[in-house]
């Protein structure tokens, strides 16, 4: 049985308030919070001067196990996760094989409850060969579905290429699909048109150009229009442009949504000067737009018209990033950085930390239906992270902890820093150091 321990005098920052107060942890659940005697406790931490936020739950990450572990596997990027301050994550069926079947499935649970330190959820993938028996499953304990899996198999974009399938899955499926939203025949004829002038070596400048913002507009109107059309459970993924913003809606909870999306902490943090000085390191798709997109992307996002903020970590060995335009793999790691990041623009005065947590913490387990986690409530798993405002460290090869060994945010300082990292109850992170014997547990759909 583990120690109770009592975190005193942190401002806890919940439900749209900050306050000091002291929590006190029994076992893998939040028993108190209020004014609570030291002697309750076997462990006290002093919080006194920090900030005590839920664990982020990370919406949607690729940690590529099994079948692509020279990249990352479910160890090396949880470790990386709860540095950061994510206590819960959702993985992507690009792994392989595919995760395109329930053994598949079950058996990225099992790798990560021997793995893990955070705790997890795992997409499902659609294709054409597995979508009619997908539709006849009984989903109501799956978290969410996805029709990646066709897409990141190489095959084609399922909203490009298959208008029938989607078609079918809009009307059939009542669980939430969540899409990867490009217009796959635009960005061909660009790709074609680009590779005609500058042959395999196009300037990643272009990047944004080939996967145009008409690209990402047309494929998420598109996907809108079917999902009103059926009534059917919508999540855009990581929406990058400024222009789709205005096709989502703010005068609903979301937790009465149907149609609902994310952005991603790089298309807040870059833009389209920063591919000068990182090259295909930026590299990721949808592509990283202008300054008016991260703009309007952040503003949508303060406004409520974004729900969630995720990473869609998406590691890959540098050989595999460091080739000309056509070779070089798309995305990069970030969910070791993305509480800082976002920490980083509340010191900018440009979002507050009530919705931080929102957007990073509550949401997603409101969006997912994650029974007892986001929040800091007594009952709730403890799931928290300390953090300390005023702490200035700089991303360097020497602290990053993703598997491929390099961030694109290598050199710069942050002035947030995250000290403590609770998990059920278990401290799994303490600045710098690890219990890696810790292993977090498989998200759970709430009754209600
Ligand atoms: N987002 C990315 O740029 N890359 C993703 C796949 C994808 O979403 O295209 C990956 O798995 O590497």
């Amino acid at each position: 049985m583990s120690k109770t321990i009592l975190i005193q005098q942190a401002n806890l920052v919940n439900e749209g308030k900050i306050q000091v107060a002291d929590v006190l942890i029994s076992g893998e659940f939040i028993q108190k919070i209020g004014q609570i005697p030291a002697e309750e406790a076997e462990v006290v931490v002093d919080g006194r001067g920090k900030y005590l936020l839920p664990g982020a739950i990370d919406g949607q990450v690729h940690f590529r196990d099994p079948g692509l572990t020279h990249k990352a596997d479910l160890h090396s990027e949880s470790r990386a996760a709860v540095a950061g301050g994510v206590t819960s994550f959702i993985d992507m069926p690009n792994t392989r094989p595919n995760t395109l079947n329930l053994d598949l499935l079950a058996e990225k649970y099992r790798l990560a409850s021997e793995k893990s330190l955070a705790n997890y959820a795992f997409l499902l993938g659609i294709n054409g060969e597995n979508l009619e028996e997908v539709l006849q499953w009984d989903t109501s304990d799956l978290l969410a579905i996805t029709d990646d899996g066709l897409y990141f198999s190489g095959k084609g974009n399922i909203l490009a290429d298959r208008p029938d399938m989607l078609e079918r899955i809009f009307s059939t499926y009542k669980g939430i699909i969540a899409i990867h939203s490009e217009k796959e025949e635009i960005v061909e004829k660009n790709e074609e048109a680009y590779r005609e002038k500058y042959g395999d070596d196009v300037p990643v400048k272009f990047h944004p150009i080939i996967r145009s913002e008409q690209a990402c507009f047309e494929a998420t109107e598109r996907a809108i229009a079917l999902a009103e059309k059926h009534g059917a459970r919508l999540h855009i993924l990581h929406l990058s442009t400024a222009k789709e913003t205005s096709l989502f809606r703010n005068d609903i909870p979301l937790k009465d949504k149907k149609i609902t999306t994310e952005v991603s902490v790089h298309h807040l943090w870059f833009t389209d000067a920063d591919y000068e000085e990182k090259g295909t390191l930026i590299k990721w798709n949808p592509a990283i737009k202008t300054q008016k997109d991260a703009e309007g992307l952040l503003e949508a996002l303060l406004d409520d018209r974004i729900d969630l903020i995720t990473t869609d970590h998406a590691p890959h060995a540098i050989e595999e990033k460091l080739k000309p335009y056509f070779q070089s793999m798309s995305g990069a790691p970030l969910v070791q950085h993305s509480v800082v990041c976002l920490l980083e623009f509340h010191k900018q005065g440009k979002i507050s930390l009530e919705k931080i947590v929102e957007k990073m913490c509550h949401n997603p387990a409101i969006l997912y239906q994650i029974d007892r986690r986001g929040y800091i409530r007594e009952g709730y798993y403890a799931d928290l992270t300390l953090v300390d405002l005023d702490s200035p460290w700089t991303v360097s090869k020497e602290n990053i902890l993703y598997k491929c060994g390099w961030s694109p945010l290598e050199g710069t300082t942050f002035q947030s820093q995250v000290i403590k990292t609770w998990v059920n109850g278990n401290l799994v992170f303490d600045q710098g150091t690890f219990d890696d014997s810790s292993r977090g547990m498989a998200l759970v759909k709430s009754k209600s």
